[in-house]
């Protein structure tokens, strides 16, 4: 049960405000408040506790201060329509003041984006010194866990090591300070179309980012601003334009705590090199006249095409896709319709051009996948005897930039369009010698290892953030013609278990020889957050078996 408590004062913090209720022996489950709200969220897992709550407020003053209960539902009533429509010309003008007029420095700016660039208030050099901690933490912790694994005995190369890193760490490899490198770098950018709530209580439809997570009570959502150093310039515009259309639509902004309404994501992408923009947006149509759906969104892209041609930025394509699920996620097999020009951008990398569905994966840094391919192209020791095992490849960026060193790409994916943009890439790009087959790892691994001509394997795994499937690590310890495994980790911390499996010695449940850890090195894909990029080598030992 969600309740407003106003009066609160603007400086007073959650911990400090949590502290205060609780010696006043007030029952919640949890407290949404952020510097500069005078107002806080409470949610209470019962009527009872909120009456409580209610009738504590009326009799006493708390840090001084008279506060009030509401129920937050109040704080977003749901409008009649044609209130609605006699409130369009006023937000239309205070969407444009608020856009172009906030205090560059006003709270709403700096929360948003301490959401996407929280690391903005340390300096570079600091960022690179953070994650090379973190990454030689995951890299001890694979020792740790290897040791003590049992007959972990057996691998002479672990014994000296202590409690130290699994291997070396090479380096973090920076960005240079350029837009589009360390700032602004973002090559694709998903924003949130919700409410943001002002003092006052007035809620207004918003297109940007959340201000924190839902489950622990936040419900608001900040415009973008350029304080947001890593999304990038041209996303920033487009959001600012789609939300000043979404202001004066007929139809309303999805609010996730009722699970209504029409507008629900917006994920705007680009080829960094080529300029093109592509567009998806999300909606969530049950309940709405199909009329009016065709109208807007008809509006819609008269609208985005009209406002981001007068600041010249020039949008490839639109697409819609509808999403009644309760789930942010854009789903993958939810196939969206087109409603301008093209399904797909197109972006370069490596020399080489790559269409990109709207459902596609790309390296969100276009220039540190450069540095990351570099890496790659040298530790691969490629010839042209070589198979390379492109695993989780995507648009198939990795295997067709290694495609003229090697006598063969096989990749494996699971998104059909990836799939079929990679077949189109590879035309596009003249290369003859790569497969891609569609469906999980787990599923195809066996399939493409048959089709491997070569006695020389170089697996390269770059899985989502979970990791590669337990099924696969065995799978690969069983090819003995895989001397060379490049595995790039999105989440070092899940490298652990991969690297955990590919390393300890054999046994029943894992019968290959195992690998070792040479070298690694971190590539900072996304700078001004805690994320980083980790590239690393394992080797088959064969001959350190004792
Ligand atoms: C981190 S991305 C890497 C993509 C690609 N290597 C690139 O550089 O563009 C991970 C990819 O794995 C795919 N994927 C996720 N789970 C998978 C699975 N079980 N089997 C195969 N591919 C999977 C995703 O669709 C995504 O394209």
């Amino acid at each position: 049960m969600e309740y407003v408590i106003r009066n609160v004062p603007t400086w007073l913090n959650k911990k400090d405000l949590s502290k205060a209720l609780e010696r006043v022996e007030i029952k919640f489950d949890s407290l949404k408040k952020l510097h500069g709200w005078n107002y806080s969220f409470i949610l209470f897992s019962s009527e009872e506790e909120a009456n409580q709550a209610k009738v504590v407020f009326e009799r006493q003053k708390i840090k001084g201060f008279q506060f009030e209960l509401e129920p937050a539902r109040n704080v977003n009533k749901k409008r009649k329509h044609t209130e609605y429509l006699q409130r369009i010309d006023e937000r239309i003008k205070q969407a444009n003041c608020s856009l172009t007029k906030e205090d560059p420095e006003s709270d709403s700016k700096k929360a948003v984006a301490d959401v996407v660039a929280p690391w903005r208030h340390y300096s570079y050099p600091e960022q690179i010194r953070r994650k090379r901690s973190a990454i030689l933490a995951v890299l001890a912790r694979i020792t740790s866990s290897l040791k003590s694994q049992a007959g972990s005995g057996s691998l002479t190369w672990l014994k000296s090591l202590q409690k130290r890193p699994c291997c070396t760490l090479e380096s973090v490899i920076d960005m240079p300070e350029e837009e589009g490198a360390r700032l602004f770098y973002r090559n694709k950018n998903e924003f949130t179309i919700g409410f943001s709530y002002k003092d006052d209580g007035l809620s207004i439809e918003t297109v940007g980012f959340a201000l924190g997570l839902f489950r622990e009570g936040e419900v608001g959502v900040a415009s973008v601003n350029e304080e947001c150093v890593t999304t990038s310039k041209k996303a920033i515009a487009i959001a600012n334009i789609l939300e000043v259309f979404i202001r004066s639509s007929q139809l309303p902004a999805y609010d996730k705590r009722t699970h209504k309404g029409f507008w629900r994501q917006a994920t705007v992408r680009e080829g960094f090199r080529t300029k093109e923009i592509l567009v998806l947006i999300q909606v969530q149509t049950e309940g709405f006249d199909r009329n009016i759906i065709h109208k807007e969104t008809s509006r819609i892209v008269e609208f985005l095409l009209s406002s981001s041609q007068s600041i010249n930025l020039e949008v490839h394509g639109i697409v819609l896709q509808e999403h009644n699920g309760i789930s942010n996620f854009v789903p993958t097999d939810k196939c969206p319709i087109t409603i301008f020009g093209q399904p797909y951008f197109h972006e370069q990398l490596m020399n080489l051009t790559f269409r990109i569905g709207s459902l596609s994966f790309f390296q969100t840094n276009t220039f540190a996948a450069e540095r990351l391919l570099n890496v790659i192209m040298e530790w691969g020791e490629l010839t042209s005897h070589s198979t390379v095992l492109d695993l989780c490849c995507g648009t198939g960026t990795i295997g067709m930039c290694l495609a003229s060193k090697v006598a063969q790409v096989i990749g494996i994916e699971l998104v059909e369009e990836a799939v079929n943009d990679a077949k189109v890439n590879m035309e596009m790009n003249n290369i003859q010698n790569m497969t891609v087959l569609v469906g999980k790892v787990e599923d195809k691994l066996k399939t493409a290892i048959q089709l491997c001509r070569s006695s020389q394997i170089v697996a390269i795994a770059d899985p989502p953030r979970a990791g590669l499937h337990p099924s696969v690590i065995k799978t690969l310890r069983n090819v003995v013609q895989i001397k060379r495994l490049i595995y790039i980790s999105c989440n070092p911390a899940n490298l652990v278990g991969n690297a955990v499996g590919l390393c300890r010695p054999k046994s029943n449940a894992f019968r290959g020889e195992p690998f070792k850890p040479i070298k690694a090195v971190g590539v900072d894909m996304f700078p001004y957050t805690e994320h980083v990029e980790l590239v690393t080598l394992f080797h088959r030992i064969e001959s350190d078996i004792k």
